[in-house]
């Protein structure tokens, strides 16, 4: 039973299997078929060959009528080389067999009439799979053990740092953001369900964050879910943890046997993905042994396996692969439903090509409403106050499509009497911090604890230090063992935040050796930041630091700093950097200008400086074609539009524009052009060229004639496309 996950390849089929496997592992390499029996030497992998060989086509038809799979599901069987593996693999996915049960099976054929071939079907059970009891027992231990940890988890739910006299259980403020098929994705979905939930952008909507694990949604066993910071990817990871620890019947989840959950930033060193459910997914007293989870696994037809925040994960460069990087490749796990959620545009290499991707698209209006009803409970008066703030400051309201953002925001906004002003998210930070200060203020003179913390008093350079080192070293590290971390940064300001909740403490276990080289388990304690965007802030302000201190080698050294940032996957640093310091600004921009545009325009909108000092900026922006997409947060919208009305008002030739697939209609009363983000692109008086890009060629006929009357007005456009 040993290594019965790891797909060898069709090339290399296990050196102990039967010829019937061997032919199926051939036959799988050949068709590339979604053909999915595991390739096991055990005794259940072999009666699933032996039961395969027993389908006729016109059996596999008829038990695909009875099982009421979907059309696209029955048009794939027809055509199958061969059906009877796949029907076979389909009925494992939906738990029709599976190790220690294929009673659904048994009860269709008979239903069928097929008596012969239930007959067979049972005794090729029985003789192939007798001794599944120990199995049983081991899995019911696991299923317990992961149900407990999970549990601890998704019931400590902190919406802002500081509460935590009260925690959440995650289906007490979970709401359904905006899920989305990525494009090219939009082939592994059934075509029925593609024409129905394609919006006008042309992009796929998922109706819920469950469709995500339908099989019947989504037809590909590899799965990648991207997000921008905050999107709510962790959150989603919990909620569906809770939906397979509570069997909702409402949701996929309940049918699987097992359901996996790891997060990236805590494998570090560790490659075994079985080590890593020991340690990290079990309770600590749990008494199954990493074989044991191997071996479980293996005879197990349903799992899920789900790995949170690739970006933050310690060894993504490591040369020497890991299980979860074998994983990501499809080369383990294969036949198994497998999700990755990572920070947009932080992918793993070499990935199983069949891998669907989805699109997280954050909070829109409706999901704000559900939040503030649900989590925020709050009165109806107090909910119209939080929605009428917003809707008069409209930089806020677009940061709270960022889940983060609006959660606290809402949450702060029903706990505090301030004004928000906030023209950037530098600026909601600050009035965040200032807000978890007074609120420690008032927790003290509640206490009449004199003692403790009434403003931000601590030195915090050292933690600058450490959060930028964390953030940009070779390894990316997020998780500090206590003593390293209070060592680095002080005494006084580890007490005050984690006093504040913006640092968190914890137990990892750990593996250790002691001087005689006997192996051992034990717990250690470590501490994280609240959330990854706090590391980033403090990042920011050490590189504020080094800026300043560069100033007079003319950024040579700064350049190469800035260099180990990677603006994928931490543009806050960048963001926050710009806003904190303006020193900062200039360097960065020239650094980021030439390869991520996007980043560097909303450098721009944090640093908010007065357009005569930005004006070289803006003509070298402009000087390039700017591209509007559907893709975009309507934070980077806004900020782009704001780059063009500034160059028009100032008489700055902007190159050309490209608008793609975000194009709605014209209002020529208002003379713009809106945009599917529901923003508006004004009249620009020094646009030369104008790029229209539609998802169906009927929209531009519908929209010609006021395309051209806008255009018209743009005195300076030589060019339509
Ligand atoms: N669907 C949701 N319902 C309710 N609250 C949510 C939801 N999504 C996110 N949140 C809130 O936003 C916070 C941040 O979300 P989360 O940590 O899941 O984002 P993330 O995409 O994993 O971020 P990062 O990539 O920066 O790690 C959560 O702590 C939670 O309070």
């Amino acid at each position: 039973m040993e290594n019965l996950q790891k797909n060898p390849g069709p090339s290399s089929a296990t050196k102990k299997v039967d010829n019937s496997t061997a032919k199926m592992n051939t036959i799988h390499g050949q068709s590339g078929s979604s053909c999915a029996i595991k390739q096991v030497d055990n005794s259940y992998g072999k009666f699933l060959v032996k039961l395969a060989e027993l389908l006729t086509l016109r059996i596999v038809l008829d038990l695909a009528t009875y099982f009421q799979f979907p059309e696209a599901r029955c048009d794939e069987l027809q055509r199958a080389d061969y059906p009877g593996q796949l029907l076979v693999s389909n009925m494992q996915e939906r738990g029709l067999i599976s190790f220690n049960d294929i009673t659904p099976l048994l009860e269709a054929l008979k239903d069928l009439c097929l008596l012969g071939v239930m007959n067979d079907a049972l005794s090729l059970f029985t003789e192939h799979t007798s001794n599944n009891s120990i199995i049983l027992g081991k899995l019911k231990i696991l299923q317990n053990g992961l149900k407990a940890v999970y549990k601890i988890f998704y019931k400590s739910i902190r919406p802002i740092p500081y509460i935590r006299d009260k925690l959440y259980c995650v289906d007490e403020v979970f709401v359904d953001s905006g899920i989305q098929l990525r494009k090219g994705s939009d082939k592994s979905i059934p075509s029925q369900f593609a024409e129905s939930s394609a919006n006008k952008t042309g992009n796929i909507e998922l109706k819920s964050y469950r469709d995500i694990f339908d099989s019947n949604v989504l037809l590909s066993k590899r799965i990648i879910v991207e997000g921008e910071p905050g999107y709510g990817k962790s959150t989603l990871t919990l909620q569906a943890a809770y939906d397979w620890c509570t069997a909702k019947s409402s949701s996929p989840l309940a049918g699987f046997e097992v359901f996996i959950l790891l997060q990236f930033r805590l494998l570090r060193d560790i490659k075994s993905i079985y080590k890593a459910i020991k340690l990290l997914a079990l309770p600590r007293d749990c008494i199954l042994t990493e074989n044991d989870i191997k071996q479980i696994l293996a005879s197990c037809t349903r799992v899920v396996i789900v790995l949170d925040g690739f970006d933050e994960y310690p060894d993504m460069t490591n040369d020497l692969d890991s299980d979860m990087m074998e994983i990501t490749k499809g080369k383990m796990f294969a036949n198994q439903k497998t999700i990755i959620f990572t920070r947009t545009g932080c992918l793993p290499r070499n990935i199983d090509p069949d891998t669907m991707y989805v699109r997280m698209t954050g909070f829109d209006d409706a999901a704000r409403d559900q939040y503030i009803q649900v989590a925020v409970r709050a009165t109806s008066d107090l909910a119209d106050e939080i929605k009428r703030d917003l809707d008069e400051n409209p930089v806020m309201s677009d940061l709270c499509q960022v889940p983060l953002f609006f959660v606290m925001f809402a949450h702060l906004s029903s706990d505090s009497k301030d004004v928000l002003k906030c023209d950037s998210v530098t600026q909601f930070f600050t009035y965040m911090l200032r807000c978890f200060y007074d609120h420690m203020r008032k927790k003290t003179d509640e206490d009449r604890q004199h003692d403790t913390l009434t403003r931000e008093t601590a030195d915090k350079s050292g933690l600058c230090k450490l959060a930028f080192k964390a953030l940009t070293g070779e390894k990316q590290t997020l998780v500090w063992e206590k003593e390293e971390l209070v060592g680095k940064a002080g005494k006084e300001c580890s007490e005050e935040l984690v006093k504040i909740g913006i640092l968190v403490e914890e137990e990892l276990l750990s593996d250790e050796t002691d001087s005689f080289g006997f192996k051992y388990v034990t717990y250690k304690p470590v501490i994280r930041f609240y959330h990854k965007t706090f590391t980033e802030w403090y990042a920011a302000q050490h590189l504020g630091e080094l800026a300043k201190n560069f100033l007079f080698f003319r950024n040579l050294r700064l350049g190469r700093i800035l260099q180990r940032i990677d603006p994928q996957d931490v543009q806050f640093v960048f963001r926050f950097a710009c806003g904190l310091n303006p020193v900062t600004f200039k360097s960065i921009f020239k650094y980021l200008e030439g390869f991520n545009a996007n980043v560097a325009t909303l450098c721009i909108f944090e640093a908010a400086r007065n357009v005569y000092e930005i004006k070289g900026i803006v003509q070298r922006l402009c000087s390039k074609q700017i591209e509007l997409e559907d893709e975009d947060s309507r934070l980077l919208q806004r900020s782009k539009i704001q780059l063009l009305t500034t160059a028009s008002g100032n008489q700055i030739p902007i190159s050309s524009v490209k608008l793609l697939r975000c194009f709605q209609y014209v209002d020529l009363e208002e003379e713009c052009v809106c945009l599917s983000s529901g923003l508006q692109l004004p009249r620009l008086d020094t646009l030369q060229e104008l790029v229209l890009e539609f998802w169906h060629p009927k929209d531009l006929r519908d929209q010609a004639r006021d395309i051209l009357d806008y255009s018209a007005r743009c005195v300076g456009l030589k060019s339509l496309k």
